[in-house]
C-alpha cells in the first residue's frame, strides 16, 4: 500500500484561508460537475495501472529507451481508454489530452493521430471517404500524422514542393520529392511510429498545376512496419523539446496511391483528370484552424500546470526576513512573488474563456460550411491566428516566470517545468508561425479599416473601429469595461498607423507588397493590440456571465482575476494607452494602486485557486508542486533515482580521476 504522507503545514494553513469552494470552481473550469466526475474516474484507473510506473525516470533513459517507452505506454493507455469507453460515454477530448500527460512524461509519439489525423479526414473527406478510413482510424488498425511541413518550406505552403501527379491511365497519383528540400520535416510520429499520414502536395494534371491538396498515403507495411518501395522515412533527431514526439521526414520516389487516397471533400480530381475547384481554396487549410483554436485551450492548461507547481511551492518555500528577529518568510508573501505568479493564474482563465467563446464561434462556421455558407470563415481565421499566437507566446512567458519564480529548484528536471516550458514555447512556432499569423490578422484588420472608413457593418470582433471613428474618445475611469474600451482605442488607433503607413509608401510609389513589408512592425503590433483586446473584452463579458450563475463567494474571485488581468495589462501597456486612450497619468497612479490592492486580494485565495484546476500529482510530475507539498523530500528521492547515486564510486575514478590526480601530485 502506499504510504501516506502528511502535508505540508504551510499548505493546510493556505487551504484554510481560502474564502470560496474549490470543487465549484473546478466544475466551472471543467464545463460542469459530470466532466470533472469523469475525468477523475479515468486518472484515478490510470493511477492503478502498474505498467504505467517508470521504474527509472524517463529523463536517465537513452533517447531509443525513452521512445519506446513512450509506445508501449501509449499502448497501455490507449487499451485502457478503449475499455472505459466500452462501460461509458466516449471520454471528452480535453479530459484524454490531460490524462496523457499523467502517462507520456513528454509528448506522445501517437499525437498527430488523434490531433491532426483523424480531424483531416473528418474535415476534409469525403462521406465515402470517411466511411472508408475512420472506422479503422478511430480504432487505431491504422496510425497516421500529417505531414506538411517540408524541409524548404513550412509557413509559405503555397510554395511546398512534394508533387502529386495524376495518371487517368492508372487513376492514380504518382508521389515525388524532387529535391532534398521537398523532403517532408516535423510531423509527429512520422519517425518510426506511423504507418499511414495525409501528405499535402501540389497536384498536377496533364502538366498543369492546381496547387496543395490533401492525400491519404500508406507509408509503412501493417505487418512488417517495413516503410513501403518508393518510401524514404526516418527520425529527424534530438530537439529542444518533444523528446518523444517521434518527429520525422519523409520522401517520395514514384510512389503510386489510388485516385480514392485524395481526400475530395472540399476540390475533386474525377477519373479522367477533369479538376472540380471547391467552394473556396483555402477550405484545405481547415485543419490548421481547428489545432489552432484548441492551443488556446492548451495554453490555457499548460499555464494552469506551471502556475501550479509555482504557487504551491512558493507557499511551501520560506527564505529571507521582511523584518529582522521575525522568522524566514513564505515566499509567496513578497509582492514581487505576487506579482509574478497570480498573473499566471489570472492567464490560465483568460484563455479558458476565450477558448470556450472562440470554439463556439469555430462549430458555427463549420455547421454553416456544410450548408455551403462561408461569410463568418475570414473572421474566424483572423481570431484563430492571432489568438493561437498570442496565447501561445504568454503561455511561454508565463511558464519561464513561474520557472525563474522557483529560484534554483525551478532549474531541476525535476520541477517538470524544464518541459512544460519545452511544449509550450514549441506552440509558438507550429501550427504557423507566430509573426506569420500576426501578420494574417493584420491583414484582415487592414480590410477591415478600410470597410470602416466606407461606412460598412463590419463583423463583431472588429466593430470597436467603427465605434471609434463615429464617437470621441470616452471619457476615462478606472472601470474595467472603460479600460476595455481603451485597449480597443490603442488597436484602432494602432491599425489606423498601419493602415496610414502603408497608403504612405503606396503613395512614395512603392508596390503594395513592399509597402506591407515596410510597415509589417507596425502591422505586427496592430495585431497584437487587437489581440489583446479580444482577450479582455472576452475574458470580462464570459465572467460576467458565468457570475450570474456560481456561488456570491465564487463571483467575488473570479471579479478579483479578471480585474487584475486587466490592470495588469493596463500597466503592462501603460505608454500605449497614453498615446491612443483618454488615460492620464494619476489614472495610471490609481491602478498601480488597485493592482496592490488586488495582489492582497488574491492573496488568501493562491492556493485555493491552483487547487480548483485539479491537475493531479501524476500529470503534474513535479517535485515543487505536489498536492501534498513535499517539496525537499522528493527533491531528495528524486535525486537519489540518480544512476550515479546507485554505486558509491563511479568507475570513472579508477579509470581517469585517479590516474589524473596521481599525475598531478608528481
Ligand atoms: C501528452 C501530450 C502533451 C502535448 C503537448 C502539446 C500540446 C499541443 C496541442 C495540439 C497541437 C497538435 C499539433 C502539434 C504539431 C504541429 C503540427 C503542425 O505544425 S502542422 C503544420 C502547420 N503549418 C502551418 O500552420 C503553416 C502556416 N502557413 C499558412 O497557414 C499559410 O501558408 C498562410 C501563412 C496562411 C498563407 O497562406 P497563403 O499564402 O495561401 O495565403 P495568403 O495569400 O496569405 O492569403 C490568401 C487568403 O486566404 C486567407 N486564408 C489563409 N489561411 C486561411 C485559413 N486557414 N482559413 C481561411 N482563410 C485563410 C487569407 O486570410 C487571405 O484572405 P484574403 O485577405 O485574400 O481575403
Ligand atoms: C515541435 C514542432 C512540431 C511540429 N509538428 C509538425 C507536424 O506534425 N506536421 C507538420 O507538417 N509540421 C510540423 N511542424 C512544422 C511547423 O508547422 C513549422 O515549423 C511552422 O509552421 C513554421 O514554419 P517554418 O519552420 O518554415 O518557419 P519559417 O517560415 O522559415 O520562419 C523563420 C522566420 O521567418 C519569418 N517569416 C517567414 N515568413 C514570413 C513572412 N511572410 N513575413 C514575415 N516573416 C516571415 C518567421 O517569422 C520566422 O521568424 C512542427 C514544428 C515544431 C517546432
Amino acid at each position: 500500500m502506499a504510504t501516506v504522507h502528511k502535508i505540508n503545514e504551510d499548505l493546510v494553513k493556505e487551504r484554510q484561508k481560502c474564502t470560496f469552494n474549490v470543487q465549484e470552481l473546478t466544475y466551472l473550469l471543467d464545463g460542469g460537475e459530470e466532466v470533472t466526475k469523469e475525468r477523475r474516474e479515468f486518472e484515478n484507473i490510470l493511477r492503478n495501472v502498474k505498467e504505467l510506473q517508470d521504474e527509472v525516470p524517463e529523463v536517465y533513459l537513452s533517447h531509443k529507451e525513452r521512445y519506446e517507452n513512450a509506445v508501449r505506454k501509449t499502448c497501455i493507455l490507449q487499451n485502457v481508454r478503449n475499455d472505459f469507453e466500452k462501460k461509458r460515454e466516449v471520454l471528452s477530448p480535453r479530459n484524454i489530452f490531460r490524462a496523457g500527460y499523467a502517462v507520456i512524461k513528454d509528448v506522445s509519439p501517437f499525437f498527430l493521430h488523434n490531433g491532426m489525423f483523424v480531424p483531416t479526414i473528418i474535415g476534409q473527406g469525403t462521406p465515402e471517404q470517411q466511411a472508408e478510413w475512420l472506422p479503422k482510424a478511430k480504432a487505431m488498425a491504422i496510425i497516421g500524422t500529417y505531414a506538411q511541413t517540408e524541409l524548404g518550406h513550412g509557413t509559405f505552403i503555397r510554395g511546398l514542393e512534394t508533387t502529386a501527379t495524376y495518371d487517368a491511365k492508372t487513376e492514380e497519383f504518382i508521389l515525388n520529392s524532387p529535391k532534398v528540400t521537398s523532403y517532408k520535416w516535423w510531423p509527429g510520429g512520422l519517425g518510426t511510429t506511423v504507418n499511414h499520414c495525409i501528405t499535402v502536395a501540389q497536384l498536377y494534371i496533364n502538366g498543369k498545376k492546381y496547387g496543395i491538396h490533401p492525400f491519404i498515403v500508406q507509408i509503412r507495411d501493417l505487418e512488417t512496419h517495413k516503410p513501403l518501395p518508393g518510401i524514404k522515412v526516418g527520425e529527424i533527431g534530438p530537439k529542444m523539446g518533444f523528446a518523444t514526439a517521434n518527429n520525422g521526414f519523409l520522401g517520395f520516389q514514384n510512389f503510386r496511391i489510388p485516385r480514392k487516397n485524395m481526400l475530395m471533400k472540399n476540390a475533386q480530381v474525377l477519373k479522367d483528370g477533369t479538376f472540380v475547384k471547391g467552394m473556396n481554396e483555402k477550405l484545405t487549410y481547415g485543419t490548421m484552424v481547428m489545432v489552432r483554436v484548441n492551443i488556446v485551450s492548451d495554453s490555457a492548461f499548460h499555464t494552469a500546470m506551471a502556475a501550479t507547481i509555482a504557487v504551491r511551492y512558493a507557499a511551501v518555500r520560506h527564505q529571507s526576513q521582511l523584518k529582522a528577529k521575525e522568522p524566514e518568510v513564505q515566499i509567496i508573501d513578497y509582492l514581487t512573488q505576487q506579482h509574478k505568479l497570480f498573473i499566471a493564474i489570472a492567464t490560465s482563465h483568460a484563455f479558458s474563456n476565450t477558448y470556450t467563446w472562440l470554439y463556439q464561434a469555430y462549430l458555427k462556421v463549420v455547421e454553416d460550411l456544410g450548408k455551403q455558407k462561408q461569410d463568418h470563415l475570414p473572421e474566424l481565421h483572423a481570431l484563430s491566428c492571432c489568438l493561437k499566437a498570442t496565447s501561445s507566446r504568454d503561455a511561454g512567458v508565463i511558464v519561464e516566470q513561474c520557472r525563474l519564480a522557483c529560484g534554483g529548484h525551478g532549474y531541476m528536471a525535476s520541477s517538470n517545468l524544464p518541459i512544460i516550458y519545452g511544449y509550450t514555447t514549441a506552440a509558438i512556432t507550429y501550427e504557423g508561425e507566430h509573426t506569420v499569423l500576426l501578420l494574417q490578422t493584420a491583414r484582415y484588420l487592414m480590410k477591415a479599416w478600410m470597410s470602416a472608413l466606407e461606412g460598412k457593418v463590419l463583423a463583431p470582433s472588429v466593430a470597436y473601429l467603427v465605434d471609434w471613428l463615429k464617437s470621441d474618445k470616452q471619457r476615462w475611469q478606472n472601470t474595467p469595461e472603460v479600460i476595455v474600451k481603451g485597449f480597443q482605442h490603442v488597436a484602432a488607433g494602432k491599425i489606423k498607423d498601419a493602415f496610414d503607413a502603408i497608403q504612405k509608401h503606396v503613395k512614395a510609389g512603392k508596390d503594395y507588397e513592399d509597402a506591407w513589408n515596410l510597415a509589417s512592425v507596425q502591422l505586427i503590433k496592430a495585431s497584437e493590440a487587437h489581440s489583446r483586446a479580444i482577450l479582455c473584452d472576452g475574458y470580462l463579458r464570459e465572467t460576467v456571465r458565468t457570475s450570474s450563475s456560481v456561488s456570491p463567494s465564487l463571483a467575488k474571485v473570479l471579479n478579483h482575476l479578471v480585474q487584475l488581468y486587466i490592470v495588469y495589462w493596463t500597466l503592462e501597456t501603460a505608454g500605449d494607452l497614453l498615446v491612443y486612450s483618454n488615460i492620464g497619468k494619476d489614472d495610471i497612479a490609481v491602478l498601480k494602486e488597485k493592482y496592490e490592492e488586488l495582489l492582497a486580494l488574491i492573496r488568501p485565495n493562491a492556493v485555493g485557486l491552483v487547487d480548483a484546476f485539479d491537475i493531479s500529482d501524476e500529470i503534474l510530475q513535479s517535485t515543487l508542486g505536489s498536492y501534498d507539498g513535499r517539496v525537499y523530500e522528493r527533491l531528495m528521492e528524486e535525486a537519489m533515482k540518480s544512476p550515479l547515486n546507485k554505486e558509491p564510486v563511479n568507475q570513472s575514478f579508477h579509470k581517469y580521476l585517479k590516474p589524473f590526480i596521481k599525475k598531478a601530485k608528481l
